[in-house]
């Protein structure tokens, strides 16, 4: 068996004496406090999971309770019920992802003004409601569709199936990643929204959000455009994710998460360009009559 392993006073490691410095295990007496009030009254604290939490700490492998350290001469605190031991060691990772989940949340619960009719900017709703249809995937695909049936060019319909691609990788990814994180949309969200497929319940990440950067880029990149519109462009992304967040359909972290993917999908579209040259089958089908 080990010995315990002994500090620069001769004391065990995770013997507690509340006005030390402290235990490695526990980081002294204040952080302690700290840490049995962070995961107490965390939302979503769950003693379950706190258990299995405990089952992988250093601390709790070793066997014993540290802060009943065996030989210490000084009264010690009574033994806590094992759930709210392994509260006391959460790691530094998960007190930093709790941390900002709780500040994403009330956030976005404050910048959720237009939530409902009857919310501060209640009145802006509808024009609101407008813009997440300017983002929504079926008037997109629709219109690039017909775009691509009226096309009369060879670079105009390369551009328009590369977008239609760009969509489709959009809808893919949202919908996997949608499904895989499984996020509840805010408690304060009507769900009146338009047309909407079975992953459309959750809400990370936004897929309004990606869009409008997936699409933005895109046409950034793809289209003479004079300065104005460029800006109105990038306006246009910029205030449509606002938006979901002010409609309360998100938190913040589903349209931050959603511009970065959005910026990201683009760059593969990008890399995986199709043309006449890389996908001929494609575009020669594409011409039958
Ligand atoms: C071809 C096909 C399956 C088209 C589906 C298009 C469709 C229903 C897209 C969903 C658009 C939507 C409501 C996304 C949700 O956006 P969030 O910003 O609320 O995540």
């Amino acid at each position: 068996m080990q010995s315990p392993r002994r500090n620069a006073e001769g004391r065990p490691l995770g013997t507690c004496d509340p006005s030390s410095s402290g235990s490695p295990a526990h980081g002294g007496g204040s952080r302690f406090e700290f840490q049995s009030l962070l995961s107490s009254r965390m939302p979503g604290a769950d003693p379950t999971s706190a258990r299995l939490r405990a089952s992988e700490s250093p601390v709790h492998r070793r066997g014993s309770f540290p802060l009943a350290g065996a030989g210490s001469s000084q009264a010690l605190p009574p033994q806590l019920p094992e759930e709210d031991r392994i509260d006391l060691n959460p790691s530094f990772l998960d007190i930093a992802l709790r941390s900002l989940l709780a500040i994403d949340l009330w956030l976005s619960k404050k910048l959720g003004v237009c939530a409902g009719e009857s919310s501060s900017w209640g009145s802006m709703r509808p024009l609101m409601k407008l813009l997440e249809i300017s983002g929504h995937g079926i008037p997109w695909l629709l219109g690039t569709l017909y775009c691509l049936s009226r096309s009369d060019s060879w670079a105009g319909r390369e551009v328009l199936m590369n977008l239609l691609f760009a969509l489709l990788l959009d809808l893919l990814l949202v919908s996997l990643i949608k499904g895989l994180v499984r996020r509840r949309r805010p408690a304060h969200n009507q769900m009146d929204m338009f047309f909407t497929i079975s992953v459309d319940k959750y809400s990370f990440p936004s897929g309004h959000t990606t869009r409008a950067a997936l699409v933005s880029r895109f046409i950034l990149n793809h289209l003479v455009l004079a300065i104005p519109l460029r800006v109105l462009v990038v306006l246009w992304a910029f205030i449509l994710g606002l938006s979901r967040v002010m409609l309360g359909r998100h938190n913040v972290t589903d349209v931050a998460f959603g511009f970065f993917l959005g910026y990201m999908q683009y760059s593969i579209v990008d890399y995986c360009w199709l043309s006449p040259r890389t996908a001929p089958v494609l575009f020669v089908l594409w011409n039958q009559p």
